[in-house]
């Protein structure tokens, strides 16, 4: 994903607003106790938490944003050739996408390029939503959102966990409490090496909403902005119910049971089923 703006601020553009301070799980810990400790907290929390020292190299990841920095630098022709199929996969131009429709004027000011799990185009797995075939191959705006401008609307993923990789300008805010008035919108800053790890709404159902898939956006700050973002779930098939340990008596299943690829279009389409 690349957030492109016209203009350099002479800061980052992070005072105007919160900080989050998110735990941060760190793979190599022997300590596995408190690793798990941390991670229970985050997830019940806000479901936000970085992973450093996840096994996968600076310099992989390095050569990972150089190219993803290529295909973006092409000319928008070039690009247009990738634009997405009806899967979803391919490249969305600017403004292409929109994430918050109540509070955006226009679309998301991001590109995106997605990809996903391979399947040729004559298999019968290529027919079902979301799969299929991958596609493989400016000077934007600051963010206004008092004015609806944003790098990326408000949203929360709906799949299982997202794994994101950032360079090192910030951009992404998190709102614990969507229904707050005003919201309070908090900075997750870069943090080099590390993944920014969050719960999706599927998540959040399977645990009753005991685990917190949490409303997230990304404001431009007049740099341009590089992410990648591994989207986890199920397989379509898999029934998303109540897990055993997040229900009792008093607290029954709040969702009804439905397979992944259900629950997945009804949000898609019809709105999101969230608590
Ligand atoms: O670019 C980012 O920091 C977040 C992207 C995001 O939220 C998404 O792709 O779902
Ligand atoms: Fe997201």
């Amino acid at each position: 994903m690349n957030n492109k703006a016209g203009r350099n601020m002479k800061n980052d553009g992070i005072d105007s607003a919160n900080i989050s301070a998110l735990h941060c799980i760190d793979l190599s810990s022997p300590d596995i106790h408190t690793s798990v400790s941390l991670l229970k907290q985050a997830c019940l929390d806000s479901g936000f938490f970085y992973v450093v020292n996840h096994g996968i190299s600076q310099e992989f990841m390095d050569e990972v944003f150089a190219q993803s920095k290529k295909l973006f630098d092409l000319p928008l022709e070039e690009k247009m050739k990738l634009l997405r199929n009806e899967k979803h996969r391919g490249y969305t131009p600017s403004l292409d996408e929109h994430l918050d429709p109540d509070n955006q004027i226009n679309g998301d000011y991001k590109e995106g390029y997605y990809i996903g799990v391979e399947v040729p185009e004559d298999d019968p797995e290529a027919q079902r939503p979301f799969y299929g075939s991958n596609v493989w191959p400016t000077a934007g705006k600051l963010s206004d959102p008092s004015n609806g401008i944003f790098g990326a609307g408000a949203h929360s993923d709906y799949g299982l966990i997202t794994l994101l990789a950032t360079d090192d300008v910030s951009g992404l805010q998190i709102c614990k409490d969507k229904d707050a008035k005003p919201q309070i919108w908090e900075y997750v800053p870069p943090l080099k090496s590390a993944f920014v790890v969050n719960l999706g709404d599927m998540l959040e159902r399977w645990s009753n909403g005991v685990f917190r898939s949490t409303l997230h956006r990304v404001l431009a700050n007049g740099q341009e902005r590089f992410s990648i973002a591994y989207f986890m779930e199920p397989s379509h098939d898999c029934l998303v119910e109540c897990l055993p340990t997040c229900q009792s008596k008093v607290n029954p299943p709040r969702q009804k049971n439905e397979s992944f690829l259900y629950a997945k279009m009804k949000m898609e389409y019809l709105g999101s089923t969230k608590f």
